[in-house]
């Protein structure tokens, strides 16, 4: 393109001359790679990690878990099949320093670890980490016993001076603008001394299905945990004071990251199987089953995974997407190839995610002629015949993937920093490629 900048590194998304028909190995979740080092990290025991998520935001999760003195070996599984990280819990101490790059889970579920570490531990990250909410955490943990130096911001950067172990106890909080708020409490808890009891304060809490996997995730190792959908009291969640056990789990595919190649086969009319998709789930991606075959497609789970197949129609759907806000960028891109309008509701908070969403999402897709408006809390998408051009990416993985999906259907899109999926998918570029057949899918889960 004649005017974009020399220093922008650009991607050529490949155009689909057919419809796809592929199989694609979709690595393990990054929510529950990261809930799962947490929480290895804190038993009493040591224990196994199969098929972790080997990305930005897992493994910062892990050197910072490093550096407060947890053991973590990377190799293969106990019967010598697979990779799989052991973790060795142990005194948990500073002074330390943590890189939380743009991570959510990094920056909101490790200041309660550093609460029960002995000695300073100074958390960091990106630019944007600095602007992402994290209020909730540290207010409720001040609230809890701790010590927190943020210099009056609210957000990063900032100094947790850690005593060695938290009081604990009842805290509100207003967990609207990050249900990682809920799930960082919750994660450490069986550790305070009192346990935790969280109330949730705010008109509205985003992403449940992460919530359901934090509380699932905990009562695994042992936990007991008394929360809204089991007959506790609504938005509110006890933990209490136990031991945690060192457990053997094999992370499932991370169903958010299957998204744009669900999205290519309903885009393209073709059809692929994700192997490995779990029959139950906390996993919001599992919406998506729901989601892309009322915009067009169809699915079924086999023996093989889930199947799922394009039609060659792409409908648009009124949705509100606040359960699982992470899969708004992937629903936009394909609403933007549909034959009718979309509504894309309840995804406010959206504008605090590793860039604003919204805003982000409106720029890009109308930069290739299309029509799309923010609403308050989400977009308004009028599909219009789409042209080639710079897609930018703003550091946001799943601009990049968003990106990718209209490009199979659009010549000539180039996304900016295809480099940034690495956040939660490194491999994705040659995947895609894989994918449409122009070689070796590129996925590996080391199965
Ligand atoms: O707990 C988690 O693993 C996540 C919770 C959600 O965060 P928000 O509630 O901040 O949207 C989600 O968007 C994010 O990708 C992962
Ligand atoms: C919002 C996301 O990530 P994070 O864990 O950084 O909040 C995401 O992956 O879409």
């Amino acid at each position: 393109m004649a005017d974009t900048p020399a220093h922008l590194d650009l991607w050529t998304a490949p155009h689909a001359s057919g419809a796809v028909d592929a199989t694609v190995t979709v690595p393990g979740s990054k929510s529950v790679t990261n809930r799962a080092l947490v929480l290895a990290a804190l038993a009493s025991e040591p224990g196994w990690l199969r098929r972790p998520l080997r990305s930005r935001d897992t493994l910062l999760m892990a050197q910072a878990l490093r550096t407060l003195g947890v053991g973590i070996e990377e190799g293969v599984g106990p019967d010598g099949t697979g990779e799989a990280w052991r973790v060795i819990p142990a005194r948990l101490h500073g002074p330390a320093a943590v890189d939380v790059g743009n991570a959510g889970t990094v920056m909101r579920f490790l200041p309660p670890v550093a609460a029960l570490a002995d000695g300073e531990v100074r958390f960091d990250g990106d630019p944007r980490s600095y602007e992402r909410p994290l209020h909730g955490v540290i207010d409720a943990l001040r609230a809890l016993g701790a010590r927190i130096d943020d210099e009056g911001r609210g957000a990063l950067p900032l100094t947790v001076h850690g005593a060695g172990a938290l009081e604990g106890g009842p805290v509100e909080i207003d967990a609207s603008s990050s249900s990682q708020f809920v799930s960082a409490l919750l994660l450490s808890a069986p550790r305070f001394n009192q346990g935790v009891e969280v109330r949730h304060t705010g008109s509205r809490l985003p992403s449940m299905p992460h919530i359901r996997m934090t509380v699932d995730m905990l009562r695994a190792v042992g936990a007991q945990v008394d929360e809204p959908e089991t007959g506790g009291e609504p938005d509110v969640w006890r933990v209490s004071p136990s031991a945690l056990l060192g457990r053997d789990l094999t992370v499932e595919p991370d169903l958010s990251n299957a998204q744009p190649f669900l999205a290519a086969a309903l885009v393209t009319g073709g059809r692929v199987v994700i192997p490995d998709w779990p029959e139950r789930t906390t996993q919001p991606g599992d919406a998506l089953r729901e989601i892309f075959t009322a915009m067009g497609g169809s699915c079924e789970l086999t023996e093989q995974g889930l199947v799922f197949s394009g039609t060659g129609a792409i409908h648009g759907i009124d949705v509100d997407l606040g359960e699982v806000g992470e899969l708004t960028p992937g629903i936009a891109a394909v609403a933007a190839l549909a034959d009718s309008p979309s509504v894309l509701r309840g995804v406010a908070h959206l504008r605090l995610h590793e860039t604003d969403r919204l805003a982000a999402l409106t720029k890009e897709i109308n930069g290739l002629g299309g029509d799309v408006t923010e609403t308050a809390d989400g977009l308004a998408i009028r599909p219009r015949p789409l042209r080639g051009g710079v897609f930018h990416t703003y550091d946001d993985h799943r601009m990049a993937t968003a990106g990718a999906v209209i490009g199979l259907a659009v010549p000539g899109v180039e996304i900016e920093n295809v480099a940034t999926t690495a956040k939660t998918l490194p491999d994705f570029p040659a995947m895609w490629t894989g994918m449409l057949g122009l070689e070796p899918v590129g996925a590996d889960r080391n199965a």
